[in-house]
This record gives structure tokens, C-alpha cells and sequence, in this order.
């Protein structure tokens, strides 16, 4: 295993235990365990309103509660964000800041903005401009492959894919594999033609409880009412 973030060496494991979370009388997460390994890409998918997304600000440490323990090789670690070369998160809106120039926002997270669009000749050509003079789509590809590429042991994605053109989804998802040789990943998108094959482990979120997902994930993802045929 590859250098994986400021940690050293891996493997490394990520384990999120005992999460719970209510909004008033409606309990959205149940006692929820997850774990992630560095080489590792571990799929997150549920309805509408399931909790993925609450779930995964849980993990990086972004929402509070009480109960939940997250843990990397059995030491705990909350908030996730605070230590360093651990993990970086998409969150489902956008992340980079409006004021800056898309290269100026990577070098905030410590990466090499070339580096990082080889293969995107049209992304590289448009890293002096800002968010704001970007496509969604333009910008979130730039996103994901700058978290991709900053050094941190762990990478949470929420909706990583979402509004970006199918060919460049098929890029990601090769990146993505290649990265995984030196981090652990865990993406939540609804596109999940594209995520299931990607994984080493899906899991479900349903009715606030986490099942991993077995050899047929279509016919579960059916029978949990995600999929309708
Ligand atoms: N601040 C809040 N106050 C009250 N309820 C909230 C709050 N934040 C989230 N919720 C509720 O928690 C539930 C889970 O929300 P979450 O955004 O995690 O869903 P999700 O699985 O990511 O959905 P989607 O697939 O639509 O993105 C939803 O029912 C949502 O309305």
C-alpha cells in the first residue's frame, strides 16, 4: 500500500459506530455502522431523505451527535476533520469558494491543478477562471478530481457524479479506481448504473439502518423500493 495521506503507510480503517440522529420524532439514522478501508471504493445508496447525506457529515465531523464514535485503526477521531491528511468531503452543494479562481482553490487544498486535470484539456484550459463563470458540471469535475488528488488518507463524496456529462463520469470512475490505491472512498450518488460496478462494498440506508448490499444488488435495491424494475 502507497503513502495514504499524512497517516503513513496503510492499510487504514475508518470505522463510524454507534451513529444515531433524530429531527424531532423522526429518527433518521439507527445505531449505523460503517466501515472503509484504504483500497477500498464502498458505495452508499438509499431513497430521497434515507440520511446518506447526514450521514456522511456525520463521519467527516461537519454535524455533531452525541452518540457517534468514529474511529481510524481503532483510535477515536472527532471531529474526522481536524486530523491531518486524514479525510476531505464533498458535500452535496457546492465547495469551492466564488471569490477564487479554480486554480487559487486548489492550491487552498494543497494540490497541483495541472496535476490533477491531466486528461481534461478543456477543465485545464479554464483554471483561471472562477466558479461563477463555470458549468455546474464543469465545476463539480473539478472538485471531485482535486479531492481525488489532495493527500488524505479518505475521501467522502456526496453526489460526486451530478451534472456531469456521461463521458467524463467514465473518466472519474477510472481515476477513482486508480486513487483507491492509496485512499479509502465512499460516494453516495443515485447514479447508481455507474457506482455499483465501481464498488468493493454497497450499502444500502433504509428505514435509518445500513445493509450491505449482497451478489444480486439489483433485485434488492428493487425489493427496498430504490429501483423500480
Ligand atoms: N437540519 C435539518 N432539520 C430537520 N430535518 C433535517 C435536517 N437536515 C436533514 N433533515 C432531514 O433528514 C433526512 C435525511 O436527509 P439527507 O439530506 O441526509 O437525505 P439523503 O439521503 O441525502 O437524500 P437525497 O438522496 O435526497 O440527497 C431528510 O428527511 C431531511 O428532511
Amino acid at each position: 500500500m502507497r503513502r495514504a495521506g499524512a497517516l503513513g503507510a496503510g492499510p487504514h480503517v475508518l470505522e463510524a459506530d454507534g451513529i444515531r440522529l433524530a429531527f424531532g420524532t423522526r429518527q433518521v439514522l439507527a445505531d449505523v455502522y460503517l466501515r472503509v478501508q484504504t483500497g477500498q471504493i464502498v458505495g452508499l445508496l438509499g431513497r430521497n431523505g434515507s440520511g446518506k447525506s447526514v450521514l456522511l457529515q456525520t463521519v467527516f465531523g461537519a454535524r455533531a451527535t452525541p452518540d457517534a464514535s468514529v474511529r481510524v485503526n481503532g483510535r477515536r477521531a472527532v471531529p474526522a476533520f481536524a486530523q491531518p491528511g486524514l479525510i476531505n468531503y464533498l458535500p452535496q452543494v457546492p465547495l469551492l469558494p466564488p471569490g477564487a479562481s479554480l486554480r487559487q482553490a486548489a492550491r487552498l487544498l494543497r494540490v497541483d491543478a495541472e496535476q490533477a486535470t491531466a486528461g481534461f484539456p478543456e477543465l485545464r484550459a479554464q483554471l483561471g477562471q472562477g466558479p461563477g463563470e463555470l458549468s455546474g458540471g464543469t465545476v463539480r469535475l473539478l472538485e471531485v478530481l482535486l479531492l481525488l488528488h489532495a493527500d488524505t488518507a479518505f475521501s467522502l463524496f456526496d453526489e460526486p457524479f451530478s451534472g456531469i456529462m456521461p463521458v467524463h463520469v467514465e473518466a472519474l470512475a477510472l481515476i477513482m479506481q486508480q486513487a483507491k490505491q492509496r485512499k479509502g472512498i465512499l460516494i453516495t450518488d443515485h447514479r447508481y448504473a455507474e457506482v455499483l460496478p465501481l464498488c468493493d462494498a454497497v450499502y444500502l440506508l433504509h428505514q435509518g439502518r445500513l445493509r450491505q448490499l449482497g451478489a444480486d444488488p439489483r433485485a434488492e435495491l428493487r425489493d427496498y423500493g430504490y429501483l423500480a424494475t
